[in-house]
């Protein structure tokens, strides 16, 4: 079998990388037409192709965000998407020699973070990536659905048409998020996409509070209210639900729920606390319909990482970690409520940078996992101080899709 070759995509290269990312993902048909709409969302900047013979058999891309982290600090980080290898390529080592050079990249970048979201579980924990923050798909019953006398009210909520909301919404995005651990920001190349694919597909309407707009929500009706069955209604499917204050936050929610000709509100990829249910007389008229891995985060730069958050009040741990692919990573790491540093101090417990990812943004608890063998416990007494260090006070969560 030949050989094959990574490197950076060139200018002119994008179509046929577009065409193998299409066609790995069982995307359409290839054509003019296609391409002519999507060619100005797939620069050639950031993206790794494996090249076989002059033809393009995989490809890895990515985009710079900035993604923030318990505290408040938002850190450079790669959002990798668009990654593929042809049907007649795969098994053969491609992604493992795109992620090393996507990999290499992002910290020569000086970016200290990479984040993606998964087609399959089973691909990306060996390259040091791991679950990091999880949504939960929500079903709102409307018919069951009350708030609560002591739920904050919210403001007033308007509609607002598509043009106005292409500017809108990405402005509106960029003032109030990202404002909790997991979150990230919007760069101009992933709202080429979703001025037309996500603002454009559905309706919008923006949230006013105190001190003017706060909030907003796209969605889009599923399914109508028949002569058949004329008691069901129409499903309204959330798409993008971001605010800025729990008040907006409500004030959306009950917005929702008052749509008329509305049998129930989806909402999927929602933060594991998101208050809803707590702000209705039956709490059960909120559902949880499922709960599905979002982020997977792969600290790139672990020094850095460790160094930008905050952590809470506990007698100071060492971590040793332990890190194949980047091993300029590995190594102690002393992490104590004033902030960690590298150490030379004996470990408590020792962890691959894969569960250091699990546990970094708040979403898992050291115990727990060392309760799983992921972590090794050498010094019991590091593991309660570990949970109290790295606990956070929100859920962390991503609520961008890419
Ligand atoms: C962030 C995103 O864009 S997610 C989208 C990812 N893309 C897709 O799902 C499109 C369809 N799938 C593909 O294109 C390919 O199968 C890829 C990209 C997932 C994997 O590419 P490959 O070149 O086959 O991976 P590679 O040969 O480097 O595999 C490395 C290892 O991972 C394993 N592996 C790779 N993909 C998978 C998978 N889907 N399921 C289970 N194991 C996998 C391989 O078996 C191999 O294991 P080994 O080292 O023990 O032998």
């Amino acid at each position: 079998m030949t050989e094959f070759a990574v490197r950076p995509l060139a200018e002119g290269e994008q179509r046929p990388a577009f065409d193998v990312l299409s066609q790995s993902l069982h995307g359409p048909v290839s054509t003019d037409e296609r391409w002519a709409k999507r060619a100005e969302g797939f620069p050639a900047e950031r993206k790794f192709g494996a090249f076989e013979g002059g033809t393009v058999i995989g490809v890895t891309s990515s985009i710079a965000t900035e993604l923030a982290v318990p505290g408040g600090t938002t850190l450079p980080s790669a959002a990798v998407d668009g990654v593929g290898v042809r049907a007649d390529s795969t098994r053969r080592g491609v992604l493992t020699a795109l992620m090393a050079e996507q990999l290499a990249d992002c910290a020569a970048r000086g970016e200290v973070l990479a984040h993606l979201h998964a087609s399959e579980t089973t691909i990306y924990g060996r390259f040091g990536y791991a679950v990091a923050t999880r949504g939960k798909t929500l079903r709102i019953l409307k018919g069951r659905a009350r708030f609560r006398d002591d739920a904050p009210s919210g403001g007033r909520v308007r509609l607002v048409g598509t043009d106005a909301a292409k500017k809108l919404i990405p402005e509106l995005y960029e003032r109030i998020a990202p404002n909790s651990p997991g979150m990230m920001t919007r760069p101009p190349v992933w709202w080429n996409w979703a001025r037309d694919g996500l603002v454009g597909e559905n309706f919008v309407a923006v949230h006013t509070g105190p001190d003017g707009d706060d909030g907003f929500v796209l969605y889009h009706p599923q399914d109508r209210r028949s002569f058949e069955q004329p008691e069901a209604g129409a499903a309204l499917v959330v798409r993008d639900l971001h605010a800025a204050n729990t008040g907006a936050l409500a004030g959306l929610w009950r917005f929702l729920c008052r749509v008329d000709l509305v049998g129930e509100v989806r909402a999927p990829d929602r933060p594991l606390d998101d208050p809803i249910g707590l702000m209705l007389t039956d709490p059960r008229a909120c559902e949880v319909l499922g709960l599905e891995d979002s982020t997977w985060l792969r600290l790139v730069d672990v020094p850095v990482a460790l160094a930008a958050r905050t952590y809470r009040p506990a007698a100071p741990v060492v971590l040793e970690v332990t890190d194949p692919l980047l091993p300029a990573n590995s190594g102690r790491y002393r992490v104590a409520p004033e902030g960690a540093t590298r150490t030379e101090e004996p470990a408590g417990l020792a962890l691959g940078v894969d569960t250091l990812a699990m546990i970094y943004l708040g979403d898992r608890a050291p115990s727990r996992l060392a309760a799983l063998n992921r972590i090794e416990v050498r010094d019991p007494a590091a593991l309660p101080e570990a949970d109290a260090l790295f606990a956070t006070a929100t859920a962390p969560w991503c609520g961008t899709p890419f």
